[in-house]
């Protein structure tokens, strides 16, 4: 594996997660592999379960790893061509990238989408001058449309839980008091997509998310009908992305919080959430403090996703 952006760069699923199921058996079995192999984790957003996993699967490997928080302690990065560079940005990402891969061999990414302008986001703009530009292998670790790590790790999670073959799957907006981006939600529809389960997106009209990734998924406006019979709910809050309205907050509905009410309608459906969660905003204290809820082994499964997919890619290396 040359790169890890997306569900089409993990190959078939079936193999992906026997391999992780057999790492999850023994996570140090391939502790070899990556002697004087080195990670350089970027990031450009904050982060905990993606930083301490991240790691922590580099160190199952045998790497040695690197972290550099862009906006505490390297210089203020420029990132648009042509700009004449008179500001406060002494350095430009054009240069910095080939020099941070200088130091690695392999990079991960996090570049949350700025809201700014759609196309420029939308192009994965920054992490694709990292891909054109490191020499490196490069993975995501969320960029502005897509969080792989996170959908690969929420599809170990079904796997280990489900109940039937082919389970009710249902990706449900909540309120929130920021606006989110819509990596999270696009990536678990794309790798939904990628499986046979049934999947329902529900979310309030206005909060449509890109057709390429909501694909063959059933979008359902009513919420209570969503959930009819579920067996996994995957709640997650993010911004408009049709028209005008890209970034923006267009409600804050606290009747699309996820509690009982919602939840007794379903199969006793898991609840699920990528973290983290702004309790009572997007699920109530009782939902997410529930049996039925697995929101801490999914996030406990960062670390099989990301050893897996850094396995891979020491694997990939010339
Ligand atoms: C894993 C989630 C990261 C980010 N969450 C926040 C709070 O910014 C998001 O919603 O994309
Ligand atoms: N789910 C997830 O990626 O969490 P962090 O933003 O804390 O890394």
């Amino acid at each position: 594996m040359k790169k890890f952006t997306c569900v089409q760069d993990i190959g078939d699923l079936k193999s992906a997660l026997a391999e992780a199921f057999e790492i999850q058996k023994d996570r140090f079995k391939y502790v070899e592999l990556g002697r004087n192999k080195t990670l350089m984790m970027i990031f450009f957003n904050s982060s905990l379960r993606t930083r301490l996993s991240t790691q922590k699967a580099a160190l199952n490997l045998g790497m040695n790893v690197m972290v550099l928080d862009i906006n505490q302690g390297a210089w203020k990065l420029e990132t648009e061509r042509g700009v004449i560079m008179d500001g406060d940005k002494p350095e430009h990402l054009l240069e910095a990238i080939p020099v941070m891969g200088c130091y690695c061999d392999i990079i991960g990414v996090r570049s949350f989408a700025r809201f700014e302008d759609r196309d420029f986001d939308y192009q994965e703009t920054i992490l694709n001058q990292f891909i054109q530009y490191s020499g490196r292998p490069v993975f995501s670790m969320e960029a502005a449309t897509r969080h792989p790590l996170q959908s690969f790790a929420d599809l170990i999670t079904i796997e280990e839980y489900k109940k039937t073959a082919r389970p009710k799957v249902v990706m449900t907006w909540a309120p929130h008091p920021r606006p989110l981006p819509q990596a999270v939600p696009n990536s678990f529809a794309e790798w939904m997509n990628a499986t046979d389960y049934d999947f329902v997106i529900t979310h309030p009209e206005g909060y449509e998310l890109a057709p390429q990734f909501v694909g063959n998924a059933k979008v359902e406006y009513d919420q209570m009908k969503a959930f009819e019979g579920a067996d996994f709910i995957y709640a997650k809050n993010w911004a408009a992305y049709t028209g005008d309205n890209y970034g923006q907050i267009l409600s804050k509905d606290r009747e699309w919080t996820v509690s009982d009410r919602q939840m007794a309608v379903t199969n006793n459906a898991f609840f699920m959430h990528c973290l983290p969660v702004r309790r009572n905003m997007i699920v109530t204290d009782d939902v997410i403090e529930s049996p039925q809820s697995i929101v801490i082994p999914e996030a406990a499964n960062r670390e099989i996703s990301a050893t897996v997919v850094l396995k891979r890619l020491i694997e990939g290396l010339e």
